[in-house]
């Protein structure tokens, strides 16, 4: 993709408002931290396309209904373009999560969630997606983890 930003998904299942679905990145962008299931854009594929994508090859799991939640955009001193990352909640799903190549599947309540084990990012936003609200960010990383600034809106619908 030739664009000024790099568009990735982000897709984290949410069961009975009280816990989680992340997965353990098995390798790859974010290797050793837990994650919700995503990855980049493919030419000729919506955003929402790709998000039902990623979340089958990453999980097995299959959602009739992806809810937009929030863009994130990732600035970094050390790499060209910044990553633009859209956020949706499944709360609808078929199938039984499974490991796959790239992710271990595990749940977490709500409280339980492993920030340590997270992108630094994480702590900031999840209060605002796992209340139910929409939002946008900006995010500016040094040496790709060090996470400098941000800046971070509830939207409205
Ligand atoms: C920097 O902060 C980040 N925070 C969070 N929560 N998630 C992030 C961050 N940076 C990237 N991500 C997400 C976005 C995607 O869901 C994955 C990265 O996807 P990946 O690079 O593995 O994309 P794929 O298309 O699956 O790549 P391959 O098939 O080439 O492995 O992390």
């Amino acid at each position: 993709m030739d664009g000024e930003v790099k568009l990735l998904t982000l897709v984290i299942p949410v069961e009975d408002d009280k816990r989680v679905l992340l997965g353990l990145k098995k390798r790859g962008f974010g290797e050793g931290y837990y994650n919700g299931f995503g990855g980049k854009v493919e030419p000729g594929e919506s955003v929402s396309e790709a998000a039902a994508r990623e979340l089958e090859e990453e999980s097995e799991l299959r959602s009739p209904k992806l809810d937009k939640r929030g863009v994130l955009t990732f600035h970094y001193d050390d790499k060209p373009k910044p990553l633009e990352i859209h956020v949706f909640r499944v709360s609808e799903y078929e199938g039984v999560p499974a490991e796959t190549e790239e992710m271990r599947p595990e749940w977490f309540a709500f409280d339980e969630i492993p920030f340590q084990k997270m992108w630094a990012d994480d702590a900031l936003w999840y209060p605002l997606f796992l209340s139910g609200k929409t939002f946008e960010g900006e995010f500016y990383f040094e040496n790709t983890h060090d996470l400098k600034r941000h800046e971070l809106r509830e939207t409205t619908t």
